[in-house]
């Protein structure tokens, strides 16, 4: 990709960062006047190509009107519908933007329901609609031909014009931006064109319409929308008519909307008085890599002709038009969110469950830290129990105070295990600590203040001990706890630590929403209000190890550590999900947190944490992401143990979602962050 003036000036472009930027447009269409039609959907085409669009569709027969019946056969009006399109096409000299429109054309002796695909004063080529509606309120095939299957030409002004099914418009300096064209009634049938378009490369797909609305076909439009382009995984753009059409026996809502591999990006309202424009900036580079994961795209492509053409986009700050979520893993919509935590709850209690019953264990053992991991991991136990009709007190329940343990979490452990009706227990690991730590000839043993590596791991290392050979004891296994970010950056103790367990529920769970989980949890309408009081007071506590005592500096505090898990489960979920780069993550950063009052934050995210990240932070803390999660972690994912994949972004287990090399280096990765990420 060209820049402006080298790779730095590109960054803030939404062209150089791989999006495109696409707009749906209903207008009044002025029935069998397109002189009229013509003006307006030209000054809508001159307003987005000043806002840097890429490509804008129209609804259905635009240039005319869609609902003319047997007016379609009028020579006046399909003559005046050719002197329109050649205006438009004239008018677009100086315009970046593709335009879609609808138009009826004549090619020798039969008429066909078309999209004019125009641009920079070429009228590229012309789409024909495969499938003509011909059932209660539609008479189409009365006035159309069917373009299914059709390729060829189309002769207008004298010259030819590509015609024809076959059509894929392919920018030739924007990576993976590649137009393809069905219209209306093409998206309701069993196969739609865009499914063999999409296969052949289509990236984004237009959709001109005229869909009279009657009670619920809005509904039924976003889901074929949305269904069609998450099958298709492409960006799909659509378009109805409105205003101004024939209300004879039929009326008209006028909707667009732009969705993107199952979302909507855009919408407007419905039934306007005017014209209606929707942007969205549509994220190719997503698409491109979720296409190539699944493998089943480029087939089939022979049978297409690639017409090309030059955008030439501003390369400069263009802002993005699409929301980019603060926390990737957690929805700020609160019935989404609820609906997440269920579910994720869900999993970790049925997979539990499974692993109960097939290992026929007959006790659970956890360690109780007073931390958020255990206590999520002690609440699945606990309900895993009730499920399998256990009583309460098969949960092993152990908090293990070590050199560093806050008493105030050490409390909060105890009020847990005890609210829960669990077997509460106390193993003090200090003597056996000493007794290892002069065993190894450690200078701590000797009265020296070393808080080193092996201090911290001796600590991790001595609870995994004790709860491994309790679990031999008492018939039970260990229930791990480690979440998933942790296992990205290699946040714990390796083999015998908090690493090793017998079958770790929170192995799938991203730190971000760990704590919206037991929030949810806590406003059950069956939790005891004991039970929701400590657990709001654990969710509120400062994120620590507690393994380094406090030297008059305060709490040992993780985030200080390895960086605020905010920003490392924003890269991690478009590390592992998309495999972006690390300088257009750092972009899509920037436009999520450098300004805490944009956006929305997840329900309940307490107002003292809604902090901001500038690109210098997120640039810090991005370089130890990478160097932990590339360079120098694998090999703790490498040797996980069991545990449920919960979110769709992805798992750390070998044996699922990520395989890698356990003797990796970040380098490429750290290189490409400080060659294209601004200091
Ligand atoms: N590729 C590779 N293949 C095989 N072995 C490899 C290796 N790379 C390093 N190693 C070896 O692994 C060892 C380092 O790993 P390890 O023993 O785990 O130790 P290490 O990763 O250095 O330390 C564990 C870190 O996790 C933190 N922690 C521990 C426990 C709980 C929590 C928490 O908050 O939840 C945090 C703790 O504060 C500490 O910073 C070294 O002996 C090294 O030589
Ligand atoms: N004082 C403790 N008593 C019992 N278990 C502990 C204690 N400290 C740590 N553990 C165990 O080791 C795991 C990892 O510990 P740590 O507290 O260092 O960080 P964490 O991963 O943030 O977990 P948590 O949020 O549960 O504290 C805990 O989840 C818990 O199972
Ligand atoms: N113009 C059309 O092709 C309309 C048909 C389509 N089923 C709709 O209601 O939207």
């Amino acid at each position: 990709m060209v820049t402006v003036k080298g790779v730095m000036q590109g960054f803030r472009s939404l062209y150089h960062q791989g999006f495109a930027r696409i707009a749906a447009c209903t207008l009044p269409v002025v029935l069998a006047d397109s002189q009229a039609s013509l003006h307006a959907i030209l000054s809508v085409a001159r307003n987005c190509s000043a806002q840097g669009v890429a490509a804008v569709v129209f609804p259905e027969l635009a240039l005319t009107g869609y609902t003319l019946d047997d007016l379609r056969f009028q020579d006046v009006v399909l003559e005046a519908a050719e002197v329109a399109l050649k205006k438009l096409v004239e008018a677009t000299t100086d315009l970046m933007t593709v335009v879609v429109v609808g138009v009826p054309l004549r090619r020798g002796d039969l008429l066909y329901n078309c999209a004019a695909v125009v641009h920079r004063g070429r009228l590229l080529g012309v789409v024909p609609k495969s499938y003509l509606p011909r059932y209660r309120e539609f008479y189409e095939p009365r006035h159309f031909t069917s373009g299914l299957g059709s390729t060829g030409v189309i002769r207008l002004w004298g010259t030819d014009v590509p015609f024809g099914a076959d059509l894929l418009f392919e920018a030739e300096d924007i990576a993976g931006l590649t137009l393809g064209v069905e219209i209306c009634e093409d998206l309701w049938v069993a196969s739609p064109p865009s499914g063999a378009l999409a296969m052949a490369g289509a990236s984004v797909i237009l959709n001109p319409s005229a869909s009279p609305v009657t009670i619920g076909r809005a509904e039924d439009r976003t889901l074929l929308c949305n269904a069609q382009s998450m099958r298709t995984l492409t960006a799909y753009a659509y378009a109805a008519a409105g205003e101004g059409e024939s209300t004879t026996d039929l009326a008209w809502d006028g909707q667009i909307s732009i969705h993107e591999a199952g979302k909507v990006l855009a919408r407007s309202d419905r039934f306007p008085r005017g014209e209606r424009v929707i942007v969205a900036d549509v994220d190719l580079e997503l698409l491109r890599q979720e296409r190539m994961r699944t493998g089943q795209f480029g087939m089939g492509g022979e049978r297409f002709r690639r017409l090309g053409f030059v955008l030439a986009p501003p390369l400069t700050d263009l802002g993005l038009k699409r929301d980019v979520a603060r926390f990737p893993f957690v929805p700020s919509e609160s019935e989404h969110l609820k609906r997440d935590c269920y579910e994720a709850w869900t999993i970790q209690v049925s997979a539990l469950r499974q692993r109960l019953v097939a290992s026929r264990a007959q006790r659970m053992v956890i360690g109780v830290s007073g931390g958020l991991d255990s206590t999520l991991a002690l609440l699945v136990a606990a309900r895993a129990a009730d499920e399998l009709g256990w009583p309460r007190t098969h949960v092993l329940a152990y908090t293990m105070p070590g050199f560093a343990t806050g008493t105030e979490s050490r409390g909060l452990a105890h009020e847990l295990m005890d609210a829960l009706g669990v077997e509460s227990n106390e193993l003090d690991i200090r003597p056996a600590a000493e007794t290892m730590l002069q065993g190894i000839g450690h200078p701590y043993s000797r009265g020296e203040a070393v808080h080193d590596i092996t201090f911290e791991n001796v600590q991790a290392g001595l609870r995994t001990d004790f709860l491994f050979r309790l679990a031999n004891l008492r018939n039970g296994i260990v229930i791990g706890t480690g979440d998933l970010s942790e296992l990205a950056l290699g946040w714990c103790t390796y083999g015998v630590g908090d690493q090793m367990s017998h079958y770790n529920v929170n192995a799938g769970m991203p730190k971000t929403l760990i704590q919206h989980v037991i929030r949810w949890f806590a406003r059950q309408e069956d939790v005891e209000g004991r039970i929701a009081s400590v657990l709001e007071s654990i969710v509120s506590a400062e994120i620590s190890p507690e393994l380094v005592p406090d030297s008059g500096q305060g709490v040992q505090s993780t985030e200080q550590i390895i960086g605020p898990y905010a920003l490392q489960d924003f890269t991690l979920y478009y590390v592992l999900r998309h495999g972006f780069r690390p300088s257009r993550i750092a972009y899509l950063a920037e436009r999520a947190w450098s300004d805490p009052k944009c956006g929305v934050w997840p329900q309940n995210y307490p107002q003292d944490r809604r902090t901001a990240y500038d690109l210098s932070d997120i640039r810090h803390w991005m370089e130890i992401f990478l160097s932990r999660f590339f360079g120098t972690s694998q090999f703790k994912r490498s040797a996980m143990p069991n545990g449920p994949k919960l979110v769709a972004g992805g798992s750390l287990s070998p044996r699922g979602d990520w395989r890698a090399p356990s003797d990796g280096n970040a380098r490429a990765w750290l290189e490409e962050l400080r060659k294209n990420v601004p200091e």
